[in-house]
């Protein structure tokens, strides 16, 4: 599947096409004032003049690299045309690339000098790519829904707000949309460090022949919400995401303690209930109370202070270095003594630190297991090819979920 970019040929330019202001340093930026009112209110007019021109050369400048990433999609379509016409086998052309992307935003943080804060800088970064890659081709993005969710909130964070945010009922159709090319890319919760794996994400990647393309992390925060109006008193119900029940188990002991809780399968969706039912609050966060007009009757009520969420990113397409980059791999091996041992000493030998390991059953076998590890480094980095390699030799199934770059944001 080839899909053309939006048109660039009347506006792709190249960078020397528009001369770059320098930035000048005014008057009401360097003096120190006199302190009157008249000379304050000078001052003033001033520096808002000031913003209107640095405003007006940051316009200019974000206009610039639009342009160039015109450009760079009108390469890319080109490289896969050109391929087409020596006959190679046709080729999607792959306009997201989040290892560029990744490599942007640390660099962005490494160069900020203040006074705001290199993340700060990175988010409006992120936002300008996303406006960029969206004139190259507009991302869709599947994620578990419905609106409202933290994984909604995790996509916009990782792709952008120019990202269309396409809802799912259930994981297994985030990953089916993917596969079957409905959508570019999709976004599943794989751990929570208050309630551990999201055991139905990684059984999905078992038998999905989708790659990770990316990791994001969210603090997540809930908060008891309930439709505009309603008294603490008329609360007969509390409905939330099973998760999200457990993320708040003891807040919601010691404040609520006879109240009903009702398990429903997302906080987007208890959002929902609580909109259409007086007397039903929901426990979900800021995007869910937005999205269904919902005021909070208590704010923060997680149990633990650092409450977050990881999630991946799930593509069609392998990833290339990015430089700061994590693999996960799943493996199983024979049922002996040291069995585990000898899956792990590789990592040791070639010193490579693992971030993370679960264990699953095996669904072919009773009483085996798989393995997810994970894993610093990049699949092309000649001490994990090493090991995979080794892993090869020792293993009954050794499968690659992908390499893809640390999670910048
Ligand atoms: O460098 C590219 O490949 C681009 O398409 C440009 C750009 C950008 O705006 O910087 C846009 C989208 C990609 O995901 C990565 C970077």
């Amino acid at each position: 599947m080839t899909d053309s970019p939006n048109d660039t040929s009347k506006d792709s330019a190249s960078v020397d096409d528009q001369s770059s202001i320098p930035v000048e340093q005014s008057p009401a930026l360097t003096e120190k004032s006199s302190g009157s009112e008249a000379s304050d209110a000078r001052d003033l007019e001033q520096v808002r003049a000031d913003i209107d021109a640095v405003d007006s050369q940051i316009q200019t400048l974000i206009a610039q690299r639009a342009r160039c990433a015109q450009r760079v999609a009108a390469i890319k379509l080109e490289e896969v045309q050109a391929a087409r016409a020596r006959g190679e086998p046709d080729q999607e052309v792959v306009y997201y690339r989040p290892e560029r992307e990744a490599q942007v935003l640390r660099r962005i943080m490494d160069r900020d000098t203040g006074p705001l804060e290199g993340p700060t800088v990175a988010h409006v970064f992120r936002e300008i790519m996303s406006a960029c890659l969206a004139l190259e081709k507009p991302l869709q993005v599947a994620y578990l829904g419905p609106e409202g969710t933290f994984t909604q909130a995790a996509a916009l964070k990782h792709f952008g707000h120019a990202a269309v945010c396409v809802p799912q009922v259930t994981i297994d159709s985030v990953f089916s949309e993917v596969e079957s090319g409905h959508c570019n890319y999709g976004i599943v919760p794989v751990e929570n460090s208050t309630e551990g794996m999201v055991s139905h994400t990684l059984d999905s990647f078992i038998d999905s022949p989708l790659k990770i393309a990316g990791e994001v992390e969210m603090r997540i925060s809930h908060h008891l919400l309930a439709s505009s109006g309603t008294q603490m008193e008329e609360i007969t119900r509390i409905c939330a995401h099973q998760q999200a029940l457990a993320q708040c188990r003891n807040w919601l002991d010691a404040h609520w303690p006879k109240i009903e809780r009702l398990a429903v399968s997302s906080n987007g969706e208890a959002a929902r209930i609580a909109a259409q039912n007086p007397g039903t609050a929901a426990i979900a966060g800021d995007m869910a109370a937005e999205a269904y007009h919902l005021e909070p009757l208590a704010e923060h009520i997680e149990d633990a202070a650092d409450n977050t969420t990881r999630f991946l990113v799930i593509g069609r397409s392998e990833v290339p270095p990015s430089g700061i980059d994590k693999t996960s791999i799943v493996v199983s091996s024979r049922n002996k003594p040291g069995a585990l041992f000898t899956l792990l000493d590789p990592f040791r030998r070639h010193g490579v630190s693992l971030t993370r390991i679960d264990t699953r059953p095996s669904r072919t076998e009773k009483w085996a297991y798989v393995f997810f590890i994970e894993f610093e480094g990049h699949v092309q980095d000649p001490a994990v090819l090493e090991i995979m390699r080794e892993l090869e030799e020792q293993s009954i199934l050794l499968k690659p979920l992908g390499s893809y770059p640390r999670g910048v944001l």
